[in-house]
């Protein structure tokens, strides 16, 4: 473990920006300047999605920046940097952290994340998050190597999809995968932290740093947010 730059990020705020296909932002401009202005607010790091934009953002900000790739499960649920040449690529784009499936699905050559990441950490000196959507899984990654685990795939696992209802953290999983690791080793809180009080509580209850994306860098979703509860108001209401 870097303990510089994990210190750097400890008790912190790191903003995810991301974008999709869609979005007038999903450009490394786009992104970048998300990232720049999480940085004025006060972010300590920056998680990003794709090799071009991990680049171009590294360019920009000076925090570290956590980088990673997005496919897909036959299934069509996610899987985080699940190829050996993407985690290589987003080195070489400058990613201090590189952000990789660490839950127990096979992924292409039949690793599970635990496997995954222990031949990762066999090839290259590379610092990794492993995200996880269990506490089984974050021990497991923690036992394989892996510099730190973020509860990022808890309700995006076919197993965990409950956890994603209400749209609400999943605190009761960040509390477990505390307790089962060891004291000081870094349990990101990342996954529908959408205010400030919910962070204020991860860093509390004990993690490491909170990752926080949609309610930041995605203004479809919160406005989304706004519109529903309007509607849903109207209905009260009987408008
Ligand atoms: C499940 C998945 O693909 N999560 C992604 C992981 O990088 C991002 O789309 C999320 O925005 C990020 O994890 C932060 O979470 P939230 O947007 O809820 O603050």
């Amino acid at each position: 473990m870097n303990n510089k730059l994990f210190d750097s990020l400890r008790g912190k705020l790191v903003v995810s920006c991301q974008a999709e296909e869609g979005s007038p932002f999903n450009t490394p401009e786009g992104v970048s300047a998300f990232a720049q202005s999480a940085v004025r607010g006060g972010a300590a790091g920056i998680r990003t999605c794709g090799i071009e934009k991990t680049a171009c953002i590294v360019k920009n900000v000076t925090v570290p920046v956590i980088g990673l790739t997005k496919a897909y499960f036959p299934d069509g649920t996610v899987c985080i940097t699940g190829a050996f040449e993407d985690v290589e690529q987003l080195v070489k784009a400058g990613a201090s952290i590189v952000a990789v499936d660490g839950t127990s699905r096979a992924r292409a050559g039949g690793l599970g994340g635990a496997d995954y990441i222990r031949a990762i950490k066999q090839r290259h000196n590379i610092i990794i998050m492993a995200d996880i959507a269990t506490p089984e899984e974050a021990l497991a990654c923690h036992e394989a190597g892996a510099d730190c685990v973020s509860t990022t795939l808890c309700g995006y696992t076919p197993d965990t999809l409950a956890f994603a209802r209400g749209n609400r953290p999943a605190f009761d999983m960040l509390d477990k995968c505390l307790q089962v690791l060891p004291r000081d080793y870094p349990v990101f809180a990342e996954g529908r932290f959408n205010t400030p009080t919910d962070a204020q509580k991860a860093v509390e209850l004990g993690a490491w740093a909170v990752v926080v994306g949609s309610a930041i860098t995605r203004p479809h979703l919160i406005t989304q947010w706004f519109v529903d509860a309007i509607n849903e108001k109207g209905k009260d209401d009987g408008k």
